[in-house]
């Protein structure tokens, strides 16, 4: 289904009638009650009503046939991204799509895509937004998930501007992992996964590259009321209980924990 929607969406006119999330949101503002998630703060407070209903459409009870709900997952290198999505995955029904690990795919490949992209992974550099968002479409094309988790991207303005005009659509969530740079720094030279960019040159080139290009999509996304961020120091654990503080805040249920009771 989603394979003909992205054709119908790369076809579609900017102008369509087919009402886009935000026109249903104003649409319907004027019935909206401000609520706010416990212990978090920030523009995302008061629109958590607006995403609600947004989610209910289009994912958490799976009203909304034409988009999945899009959840972009930004933080700093080893603020602990990957180890997040994969229980937000697990207890929340997501697919995830994690940029790096696309990348990482087509250099395994042996495409001559792969070997450019391996020089600008080793460097800690961005690598051109029509190669990512080409693999990032193909993998939403071939999931049928109503809500789907894009890990690590957009990591520039470049990736945001390139993903809004391919597929013609934006996240409805933005979540942020805050991590001090001496924690991150910690983190990635213990990952021990083999990764030709866990070492100390590259790590402070991802550093800068994070500080210069990603922390403006952030900015962006937060004017406009869409990021969510969570503190990501301390445990695993501590932080995914953010985490599904905020999902179930939103309306999605959680699968691992319904299980465990038996429902
Ligand atoms: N809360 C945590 N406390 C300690 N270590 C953690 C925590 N969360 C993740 N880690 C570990 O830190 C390392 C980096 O985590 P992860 O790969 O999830 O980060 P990331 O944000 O996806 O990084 P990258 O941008 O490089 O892909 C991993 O070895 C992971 O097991
Ligand atoms: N949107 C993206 C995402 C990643 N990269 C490159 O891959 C490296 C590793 O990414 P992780 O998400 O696994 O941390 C990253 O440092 C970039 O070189 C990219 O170019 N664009
Ligand atoms: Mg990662």
């Amino acid at each position: 289904m989603w394979r003909r929607r992205v054709g119908a969406l790369l076809l579609r006119p900017r102008s369509s009638s087919i009402p886009t999330p935000s026109a249903t949101h104003r649409r319907r503002h004027h019935l909206l009650l401000p609520v706010s998630v416990p212990d978090e703060k920030g523009p995302l407070a008061s629109n958590v009503l607006l995403l609600r209903l947004f989610t209910s459409q289009a994912g958490a009870d799976g009203g909304n046939p034409r988009k999945p709900f899009i959840a972009f997952v930004l933080g700093g290198p080893g603020s602990g991204k990957g180890t997040q999505c994969t229980r937000i995955a697990s207890d929340f029904g997501f697919a995830h799509l994690s940029a790096g690990d696309l990348l990482r795919n087509e250099i395994a490949s042996g495409s001559e895509k792969g070997e450019l992209i391996l020089d600008i992974i080793k460097e800690g550099r961005i690598v051109p937004s029509e190669i990512t968002v080409e693999l990032i479409r193909k993998a939403m094309e071939s999931t049928d998930a109503k809500r789907v988790l894009i890990d690590g991207f957009p990591r520039c303005e470049e990736n945001r501007i390139a993903f809004e005009r391919i597929t013609g659509t934006e996240p409805d969530l933005v979540i942020f992992f805050d991590c001090p740079e001496d924690e991150m720094v910690k983190r990635l030279l213990g990952r021990n996964q083999g990764r030709v960019d866990d070492n100390i040159e590259t790590i402070k080139k991802r550093l800068k590259v994070f500080e210069n290009l990603n922390i403006p999509v952030v900015d962006y996304y937060s004017s406009r009321g869409k990021v969510h961020k969570i503190s990501a120091t301390g445990t695993e654990e501590e932080i995914f209980g953010a985490v599904r503080k905020l999902f179930a805040s939103l309306g999605f249920e959680n699968f691992v924990f319904h299980k465990s009771r038996g429902l």
